[in-house]
């Protein structure tokens, strides 16, 4: 239990309202309050750390000056908002956090009106808080939006799609950038770079800053010339921000943990009738904790921990995480196929790249936060002859599905999708479910589509990936650590739309696609105790699928049902269309599907989500008791034989 910190000027606030009654000479202190609170907070609950500990002082200083709720202010990624839901009426719950019915990680708008936009994926922030920008414009209502993103978050081209659009906000919309040189790997690609420079000519800001308060002051034709002056010199110094040259009113950079700069900044352009502005904040991800700050990650992801070491309470050990299988996989493969390359959109560890990039670092691409880019990179590898693998999340690859479709379905080009986080992901809710790469893909012309069922099934199918040359590939598996099963020391090159017979019977089939596997195995076993014989069948594919096994499933068993983690219209979809195509449910074959239900799933832990979603062995068990029920009509009849 980690002990509550005295925090009396933090018991003092519950909503920004209150906090904006405090002495600015008590902000500091109070700051170092609501950091202390957020340790011991996410010391019992686990989460993102790091992010929000860099953002303490700038979540103080933007509710002190500006007057939210009215005020809008949009959190990219959201990850950052724990200390934001503590001085925003959450205190209380703070302590629920990623836990099933508790609070969300990120912000919600279901949650509290001081999260006027829900976030997880990044990059959202500038589009969602320019909208309530132009929204108050044009109702004529009075209120900003000031969007926080930071620096990993403006690698993705959403970012500057919103700022190329922005200058209709004028001096409505505020962005707030949170440089912290950190994504949660080491930086990468030009911005951070530039940003470096900008950074680096803090001396050149603050000379321009003092000149600026000065001619604020003067009349307004020297105003003018003054302002072209500074401009001139801030293009002179730094070649003109890229955020001017989009139209900003950039300010910065400025010590992002400094509260006697950040306020009377904040003030200035609250007050400005310059606009949008961007101002560059300067911040430490980890700031202000030791462990973190001294971690190489900045313990951005952390388990539960103690507060005062700061060790993280370790997992006991067990069967290998499917990430590293897949890495370890690929890097052994990489040793005798130089055709092969990895890449990911700023998750190496998540993906288990590193693992690949320790073994092949100049075949290890990490294009940040871009995961539209990264499969169109990945596709012009493949047109010229490489094996290129996209390692994302099935959540983070939605957002490339036009990439997708145009540039790798079409052209039939042999990428393979790596995609980790298929399925019920836990903590991270909704937002970061793999709930529907199967049917988002599975739809397309020219995919194939596997599902590991286990660890082993992994090794197999990250080889049969890596020698499919034929068009495109993709393979889920789910967040987490294997089943225990041995990892193969050669990998199996898999028929491509084949699937295996677990195990034979006569009355009931299981035909179980990825993990639910497991559940399919212990169901059955109820069943037979039951004296239903049942088949089980690892189907492997959702496309092409094992036609044949299926006709002859279909045709010698009473009832049979798909299972799968993933949403409706995925294998148990084209299943269904097989047996209505081919007259195989005319003779009355009870042919069930279960998938994920039609709603999105908050945060739990995964079984228990599972549970929630139906999709464990006892839910199985009843699924083929009731279709037992069903007579030809369709209706259930008391007393069924089992
Ligand atoms: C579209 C998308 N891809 C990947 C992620 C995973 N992700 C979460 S936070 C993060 C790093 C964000 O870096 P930055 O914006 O600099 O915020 P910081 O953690 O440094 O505060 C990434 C890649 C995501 N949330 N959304
Ligand atoms: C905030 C974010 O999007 C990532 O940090 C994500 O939470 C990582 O998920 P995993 O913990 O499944 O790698
Ligand atoms: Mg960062």
């Amino acid at each position: 239990m980690t002990d509550r910190p005295h925090t009396p000027l933090l018991d003092t606030v519950d909503v920004p309202a209150d906090l904006r009654k405090l002495k600015p000479e008590d902000l500091r202190p109070f700051a170092d309050e609501l950091r202390a609170e957020m340790i011991s907070a996410v010391g019992t609950t686990g989460g993102h750390l790091g992010s929000g500990l860099g953002v303490v002082e700038l979540t103080v200083a933007i509710h002190y000056v500006f007057d939210t709720p009215r005020d809008k202010l949009v959190w990219d990624v959201g990850h950052q908002c724990y200390p934001h839901k503590i001085i925003t009426g959450r205190r209380d719950r703070i302590r629920t956090l990623r836990t099933g019915g508790g609070l969300s990680g990120f912000t919600k708008r279901s949650e509290s009106e001081y999260d006027p936009f829900g976030a997880a994926h990044s990059s959202t922030s500038i589009s969602a808080a320019l909208g309530f920008a132009i929204a108050n414009k044009l109702k004529d209502e009075p209120g900003r939006a000031i969007a926080v993103i930071g620096d990993g978050s403006m690698s993705a081209g959403m970012a500057y799609e919103a700022m190329n659009n922005a200058a209709a906000a004028g001096n409505r919309l505020i962005v707030i950038l949170n440089d912290n040189d950190m994504s949660i790997a080491p930086p990468v690609g030009g911005l951070s770079a530039y940003l470096a420079k900008l950074v680096s000519s803090r001396p050149f800001l603050e000379l321009r800053e003092i000149a600026r308060r000065f001619a604020r002051k003067l009349p307004e034709p020297l105003h003018k010339a003054a302002k072209r002056t500074d401009e001139f010199a801030r293009g002179m110094a730094m070649g003109g921000t890229l955020f001017e040259e989009l139209g900003f009113y950039y300010v910065g950079p400025i010590d992002g943990h400094n509260l006697e700069h950040l306020i009377p900044v904040l003030e200035n352009v609250r007050d400005s009738d310059h606009g949008p502005v961007l101002i560059h904040a300067v911040t430490k991800k980890g700031h202000g904790y030791a462990p973190a700050e001294a971690a190489a990650d900045k313990y951005h992801g952390v388990q539960k921990f103690d507060v005062i070491t700061g060790e993280q309470a370790k997992a006991p050990p067990g069967p290998p995480a499917y990430q590293n299988v897949f890495g370890e996989t690929l890097a052994k493969l990489a040793d005798t196929d130089p055709r092969i390359v990895a890449i990911t959109a700023a998750m190496p560890s998540g993906t288990g790249v590193d693992k690949f990039a320790q073994a092949h670092p100049t075949r290890t691409f990490d294009v940040g936060i871009a995961e539209q880019h990264a499969v169109t990179f990945a596709a012009g590898l493949a047109a010229q002859g490489m094996r290129p693998f996209a390692a994302i999340y099935s959540t983070f690859l939605q957002r490339a599905y036009d990439q997708v479709v145009h540039d790798v379905a079409i052209q039939n080009l042999p990428v393979r999708f790596a995609i980790d986080r298929a399925g019920l992901v836990g903590a991270d809710g909704s937002t970061h479910a793999g709930s529907f790469d199967v049917t988002y893909l599975a739809t397309l012309p020219n995919m194939v589509v596997m599902a590991a069922a286990d660890e082993a099934e992994l090794v197999h199918m990250t080889y049969t990936a890596a020698e499919y040359d034929d068009g495109p590939i993709a393979f889920r598996y789910p967040r987490g650590n294997g089943t225990g099963v041995a990892l193969p020391e050669v990998p199996l090159k898999l028929e491509i739309g084949k699937g295996r017979v677990v195990r034979s019977g006569k009355t009931v089939a299981i035909l179980s696609l990825g993990t639910r596997l497991a559940e399919a195995l212990k169901a059955a076993d109820t069943l037979e105790a039951r004296g239903l014989s049942t088949s089980v069948i690892d189907l492997r594919f959702a496309k092409p699928l094992d036609e044949e096994l299926i006709r002859k499933t279909l045709a010698s068993h009473e009832v049979c049902v798909t299972i799968e983690e993933n949403s409706v219209g995925g294998l148990g979809a084209h299943v269904l269309t097989l047996a209505s195509d081919e007259g195989l449910i005319d003779a009355g074959l009870k042919l069930r599907t279960m998938r994920l239900p039609d709603v999105f799933q908050d945060q739990d832990k995964p079984e228990l989500q599972y549970d929630a979603a139906g999709l464990n062995a006892p839910q199985i068990v009843d699924t083929v008791l009731k279709a037992l029920r069903h007579n030809s009509a369709g209706v259930e009849e008391a007393g069924a034989r089992a």
